[in-house]
């Protein structure tokens, strides 16, 4: 059993714990955060374990009825692997404790490159943190881009990739953020943070972004424009992605216009927390003008990098392949939907690999 311990207990941090306590293969040695909030009382009762980040203020979760375990430095010891979850920027700054508990990490896409020896997308580049002790998992929205970049790359090769991102203004309980009502171009430099990030994953990508803040706490949406170095069909491409259990191509009889559909048919699928792990591509947007394809998707911030975590702790302590850990963290969490809705989560694609069997066009 790999023995994992959560550091932050937030939007990712509370759904890594999950992941982690879901894999038949991994333990969870417990969370930690920095006060006994509400999110504090749901992870006992999940029966997770709880440590103070601040020794500190060890009596305050005491005094809310909090059995601490212990402190951080206790649970980092314990571990095989730290999944960091804090804010951007602390991640960097708890890497010394990391370091000196000789206890490898995977940190967060808000920190920076540098960080870990390795930034990481499964689909990509799994085999890059095979041994590796510091892995970032790159944010939601290079996640979300690498994940159709990957099987495109593979399949036609791309020449050129181009991005629109409509980015949700703040997280649903990320009351303190704004804009209340406008549409602000963000950030105002172009090309966007975005375009170097995938390059983390790709180095040789040509790639631009654009993004944009909306006021939305649902999903980011990206409409994307790749220049593909083979001519290839709509038809093609949509069987293409139809193929990768982390896509769920939206088939037209669904109903589903937007990220509220998207999140009520989670909601309403049972997914926990309405989560969406999936790239969510509207079949009907894709598109090909000779080599260039069109589509838009929709990204769910707070969940699509959670699988991706999953997969790096396998990584970064050999204990499986590419295939073995995709396959795991898929089944365990539920990971996979085909646009019928009765193939709602964690179904069998062993047949579907993708860049093999695609029909003619
Ligand atoms: N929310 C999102 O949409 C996504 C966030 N990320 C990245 O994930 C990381 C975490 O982001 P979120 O979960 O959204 O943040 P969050 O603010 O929801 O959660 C962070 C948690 O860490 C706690 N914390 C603060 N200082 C700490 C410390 N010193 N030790 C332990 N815990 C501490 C906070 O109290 C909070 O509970 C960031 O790097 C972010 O860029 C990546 C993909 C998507
Ligand atoms: O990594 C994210 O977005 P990003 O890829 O646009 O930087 C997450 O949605 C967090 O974004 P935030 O920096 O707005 O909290």
């Amino acid at each position: 059993m790999i023995r994992v311990g959560v550091n932050g207990y937030g939007t990712i941090g509370k759904r890594v714990a999950d992941a982690v306590d879901a894999q038949p293969d991994m333990e969870l040695v417990g969370v930690a955060k920095t006060q006994p909030n509400f999110e504090a009382h749901t992870a006992v009762q999940r029966g997770y374990s709880m440590y103070a980040a601040i020794p500190e203020r060890m009596p305050l979760f005491a005094e809310a009825g909090i059995d601490a375990e212990g402190a951080v430095d206790e649970m980092v010891a314990d571990a095989d692997v730290v999944v960091d979850c804090t804010p951007s920027g602390i991640g960097a700054d708890n890497k010394a404790l990391y370091e000196s508990h000789d206890t490898p990490a995977v940190f967060q896409g808000g920190e920076d490159a540098d960080i870990g020896d390795v930034s990481f997308v499964a689909r990509a580049n799994y085999d890059d943190a095979l041994g590796a002790d510091y892995v970032r998992a790159v944010s939601c929205n290079t996640t979300g881009l690498s994940r159709i970049v990957a099987p495109l790359e593979e399949e036609y090769g791309v020449e050129k990739v181009r991005a629109t991102l409509v980015r949700r203004g703040g997280d649903p309980g990320q009351n303190s953020r704004g804009p209340i009502n406008d549409i602000l171009p963000d950030p105002i430099d172009i090309p966007s943070h975005h375009g170097p990030d995938v390059r983390t994953i790709f180095p040789d990508l040509k790639i631009d972004t654009l993004g944009l803040k909306v006021p939305a706490t649902l999903m980011h949406v990206h409409s994307l424009n790749v220049t593909l170095e083979d001519d290839v069909t709509a038809a093609h491409v949509r069987q293409l992605l139809e193929a990768e259990s982390r896509v769920f191509v939206i088939s037209e009889g669904m109903g589903i216009d937007g990220a509220g559909k998207l999140k009520d048919f989670a909601h309403d699928a049972g997914r926990p927390r309405g989560d969406l792990w999936e790239n969510c591509v509207w079949g009907e947007s894709i598109a090909v003008e000779g080599r260039d394809l069109y589509l838009f998707q929709a990204i769910h911030q707070e969940s699509d990098v959670i699988p991706e975590n999953v997969d790096a702790i396998r990584a970064m302590t050999e204990s499986a392949s590419k295939a073995e850990s995709v396959a795991t963290t898929d089944e365990y969490l539920g990971v996979g939907i085909t646009g019928d809705p009765s193939g709602f989560g964690g179904e069998d694609r062993s047949d579907r690999v993708p860049g093999t069997e695609l029909a003619d066009d």
